[in-house]
């Protein structure tokens, strides 16, 4: 039988991870990327550490054929490399985050832009230098439709990278959004001093207000507490290898917002998403105090040094 094709839309860190490991899946692999590299290159700007794989090729032409296409482009862009897309293989959503100005999902923007086409989505606690070195990792892979979440995990699983199939996308797609807004709110909390604690405390609420958010837009409250949603919490609340998390150390240290993103060429999704994440639990009534602190801070409207009053001066509550 043939290898399945696999088109991966990006070649950050995560696209050029899923290349690599969807090609040891023993997929032959198209790897698009936006910058040009000269004929030949196997080792790629934002894992150079790593070589591809020979079943991995990359390209600048939007691939046509595949039988599934992964988009690991940021959030931001992700509408419009939807609507550049060409084919009609499924999609599956890589990124995490929401898009700013509307606080659309990456699901439903993909649903606007490539309507006709099955659509999933896959997170999980997935640093992408780890998961390019084949060590061990898991993720959630999630479809509306049960059995499509399953084909998907058929088509990417390796013995490194175990895959378990879900149908709730919307609580994957929010909790790995809220993830990265949690992540800068970790990092503003130990760059502050406010100690260990303090940031176990955090992750621990924000399970519970991202959950409210979830259960409210009809998720499911298992899925916060699967890999996309404490996993994740855990990896990048704690992490340093997490962009977000060490943007929000570098803000509770007193370093200006500005300043940091001006010496980053990676994303940190956290910083855009906040404010739509904010956004999104008011239209549904949800209360979300730590995001509302974490986007205040982001939007300087308040001094990292009152990040203790802000995250933990709340009203009696229970639990
Ligand atoms: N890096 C990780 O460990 C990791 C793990 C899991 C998920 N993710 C998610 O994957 C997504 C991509 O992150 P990354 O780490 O691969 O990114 P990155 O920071 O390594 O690089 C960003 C990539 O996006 C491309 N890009 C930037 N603007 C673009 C545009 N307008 N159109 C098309 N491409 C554009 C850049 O060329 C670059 O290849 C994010 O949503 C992130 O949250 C990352
Ligand atoms: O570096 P971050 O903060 O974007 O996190 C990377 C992954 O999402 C971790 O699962």
């Amino acid at each position: 039988m043939a290898a399945p094709k696999i088109a991966v839309i990006g070649a950050g860190a995560w696209g050029t991870a899923l290349a690599c490991s969807s090609a040891r899946a023993g997929a032959d692999v198209t790897l698009w990327m936006r910058t040009p590299v000269p004929p030949g290159t196997r080792r790629l700007p934002r894992l150079p550490d790593v070589e591809l794989p020979e079943n991995v090729t990359i390209t600048g032409e939007m691939p046509e054929d595949a039988d599934l296409t992964l988009m690991v482009v940021p959030v931001q862009t992700l509408r419009t490399m939807g609507e550049k897309l060409r084919g009609n293989s499924p999609l599956i959503a890589c990124c995490k985050g929401l898009e700013h100005d509307s606080s659309a999902l990456p699901l439903t923007m993909l649903a606007e832009t490539q309507p006709h086409r099955a659509r999933g989505v896959l997170s999980g606690p997935n640093f992408a230098i780890e998961v390019a070195q084949g060590l061990p990792a898991a993720a959630t892979v999630a479809a509306e439709d049960l059995d499509q979440a399953r084909a998907f995990v058929g088509l990417l699983s390796t013995p490194a990278f175990r895959l378990y199939a879900s149908d709730d996308p919307l609580g994957v797609q929010i909790a790995s959004a809220a993830k990265n807004v949690i992540a800068i709110g970790a990092g503003i909390a130990i760059g502050a001093g406010l100690g260990e604690n303090a940031r176990a405390a955090l992750i621990t609420r924000a399970i519970a207000e991202i959950g409210r958010l979830s259960a409210a837009m009809g998720g499911r409250a298992t899925t916060i507490s699967g890999l996309s949603g404490l996993g994740d919490l855990i990896l990048t609340c704690t992490g340093r290898g997490s962009r977000n998390y060490s943007l929000g150390l570098a803000l509770g240290t007193g370093e200006n917002l500005a300043d940091i993103l001006r010496h980053r060429s990676t994303v940190a999704e956290g910083v855009a998403t906040a404010p739509a994440l904010l956004r999104l639990a008011q239209r549904h009534g949800v209360d979300m105090p730590i995001v509302e602190t974490v986007t205040g801070l982001l939007a300087g409207d308040f001094d990292p040094a009152r990040a203790r009053d802000l995250l933990l001066d709340r009203p009696p509550a229970t639990e």
